[in-house]
């Protein structure tokens, strides 16, 4: 029996190159070498105890089935008279032995619980080591790989898989110190008989190979699970985030269905699962106690071995037998938790992913212009989003990108934050490309009004101040004024203190933009990107945000994407851009005199008005 956990485990570490293909989960050891150490010794020590337990109980059954008889020696001299107390009276023996037994216990347990405090402690520290990497690899990504992944996946493997992780953790533990218990048990074995202990071990090796087919179905079916977890938070999570086009769309019970589906789905992966995993145990129980009282009898009727050792021996199996079905179970187990690794590993993988290459030069500011000469970008390989982009945006200046929907300029806006590189081409600022510049330094100089604002949920203060936590009260109010939302925030129960998002009060759409352009205020930018600042905004605030824009403007690098033309009456340049191509570029009032597709989009604007 005791083969059968080095012969199964063998195979899973050959089949799967355990260690090099979990060296990414495996390498955070590192950081918590000396109480895993400890966790290792700890459970020595107390299985070093279990092996003296056996000895003594030895004596102990001797001392009981037959008081007469020549004690047990160990041949210490030393050890037989004053521990075993050899030379002392039957019952003086049974005693002395019988204290040492609970001795020993208590040492092994005490060691046990010191073990299995370090295999805790280490465990939770691996997981959050484990979080901590995850989330410095998702902050170093580039964006486009959150364009690629699903937030649900991701989600599923932070929390779901995470907890995976935790039990595989809490798995390899149990296989650590079990072995060692197991390797006491195993020597303890060979001293009382070694014929006895081959027997055992071709028999129980024999059923170890045919669970370990089970186990291998297991763990292929294991990765099913994976999928069918991110399947379903990725499910929860769009009907959570999509709610309002769900409840406009009237598609309640589409979407329960597509929930229903997705949850069902992972009953079933579950279940096809258990049918194998749960018959492990039982089957192996069945099978191991046919052997074990088949080999009691062969050993009581061919009167092979005195009755004291042939108790302990068959109390060693006996306790080996749970212990290595316990162990099978834990490989079992184990392989269902295979799908965990490999998307954990997917994540901390760094060679199949793109990243923010910081630059080396400080950036204090723009001094002359940005220009971007020649670019070309794609999102997905060979299907350009922006082509052969040439372009200057002097300092000071506003510059206005427009065009029909798609055309690429929020791409273009986004490469100029550079929240992507280009693929051909470059963009220089003051002669310098960007790629040199320092990343934090040049976004502490740009505040982005995005199409999609953000609202964290916490106050509104704290919401404004973000990224500029060095922003005094006097500020947040002068840029909240500005935005044109201290008016509404001064209405809120707690005014600045109000929080807002998921815990506190819904804002509208017009609202949460002004608290997005009072974020971008605060920070007091050389360049300011706004895209479609006035997208959420009705007509008065509108008003007012232009106002804002042409005096916030002044002395600052303003690039803005509008729709709205009224936005962009006073911007410096317009820049129009069709099929991720600029087609026209000049000032406003002469590309109007040009009537070229300015005009054109203008025209269409008025109709529309
Ligand atoms: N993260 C992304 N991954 C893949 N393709 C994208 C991504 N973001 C945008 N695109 C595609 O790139 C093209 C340009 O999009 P972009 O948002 O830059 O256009 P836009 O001119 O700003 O449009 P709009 O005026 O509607 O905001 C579109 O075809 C869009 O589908």
């Amino acid at each position: 029996m005791y083969l059968k956990l080095p012969t199964s485990t063998l195979k899973i570490l050959q089949a799967t190159n355990f260690w090099q293909n979990n060296y990414l989960i495996l390498r955070e050891f590192k950081h918590f070498r000396i109480i895993a150490s400890l966790a290792i010794v700890f459970s020595a020590f107390a299985a070093s105890c279990e092996g003296f337990g056996l000895g003594f109980l030895l004596v102990f059954l001797q001392s009981l089935t037959t008081p007469g008889a020549e004690p047990l020696k160990t041949g210490i001299e030393w050890f037989d008279i004053f521990i075993l107390g050899i030379n002392a009276s039957a019952n003086e023996r049974l005693y002395r032995v019988s204290a040492l037994i609970i001795i020993t216990t208590c040492m092994r347990a005490s060691f046990n619980y010191l073990g299995q405090l370090c295999i805790q402690f280490s465990e939770i520290n691996l997981i959050d080591n484990l979080r901590r990497r995850i989330f410095g690899q998702l902050a170093a990504q580039s964006l486009s790989y959150f364009g690629k992944k699903n937030s649900g996946e991701l989600i599923n493997t932070l929390t779901n898989e995470m907890e995976r992780i935790r039990q595989i953790f809490g798995g390899m533990a149990f296989l650590v110190t079990k072995t060692l218990t197991l390797v006491v048990y195993s020597i303890s074995l060979f001293v009382f008989s070694w014929q006895l202990s081959i027997v055992s071990v071709l028999l129980f090796s024999l059923l170890a190979v045919g669970l370990s087919t089970l186990n291998k179905q297991i763990r292929e079916r294991s990765f099913a699970i994976t999928k069918a977890n991110d399947h379903f938070t990725s499910r929860a999570l769009e009907f959570i985030e999509g709610i309002r086009t769900v409840h406009a769309c009237s598609t309640q019970e589409f979407e329960q269905q597509r929930y229903y589906q997705a949850s069902g789905n992972i009953v079933k992966t579950w279940k096809s699962v258990y049918w194998i995993s749960l018959l492990v145990k039982p089957l192996a129980e069945s099978l191991s106690t046919m052997i074990l009282i088949s080999m009691i009898i062969m050993a009581l009727v061919t009167g092979f071995m005195k009755i004291s050792s042939l108790l302990t021996f068959f109390f060693i199996l006996f306790r080996l037998v749970p212990m290595t079905q316990d162990l099978n179970g834990v490989i079992a187990f184990l392989s269902t938790q295979a799908g965990a690794v490999e998307n954990l590993k997917d994540i901390l993988k760094t060679d199949d992913k793109t990243y923010f290459e910081n630059g080396h030069l400080e950036f204090l500011g723009l001094q002359r212009a940005i220009e971007i000469i020649a670019l070309n970008f794609s999102y997905e390989p060979h299907k350009l989003v922006l082509k052969d982009i040439t372009l200057t945006i002097e300092k000071g200046k506003m510059v206005a990108l427009v065009g029909a929907s798609g055309g690429g300029k929020s791409t273009l806006a986004d490469l100029i934050a550079r929240f992507y590189e280009p693929i051909d081409g470059k963009i220089l600022i003051d002669g310098l490309n960007l790629r040199e510049l320092e990343i934090d330094s040049l976004r502490r100089k740009m505040a982005i009004v995005s199409q999609k604002t953000f609202i964290f949920n916490t106050s509104i203060r704290n919401n404004i101040a973000y990224g500029t936590p060095k922003a005094t009260e006097a500020e947040i109010v002068e840029a909240a004024r500005l935005a044109n939302a201290l008016e509404f925030i001064t209405k809120l129960p707690q005014g600045l203190d109000t929080i807002v998002g998921a815990d506190g009060i819904e804002l509208s759409g017009g609202q949460q933009q002004r608290i997005a352009i009072a974020r971008a205020l605060v920070r007091n930018p050389d360049i300011l990107i706004l895209d479609e600042p006035t997208s959420a905004l009705d007509a008065i605030t509108e008003q007012v945000i232009q106002e804002l824009l042409e005096k916030f403007t002044v002395g600052r690098t303003v690039i803005v994407i509008a729709h709205r033309f009224s936005t962009i009456a006073k911007a410096d340049k317009v820049v129009v851009i069709e099929q991720g191509t600029i087609v026209e570029q000049g000032a406003y009032q002469s590309l109007l005199e040009q009537r070229g597709k300015f005009w054109k989009y203008y025209q269409i604007q008025n109709e529309v008005r």
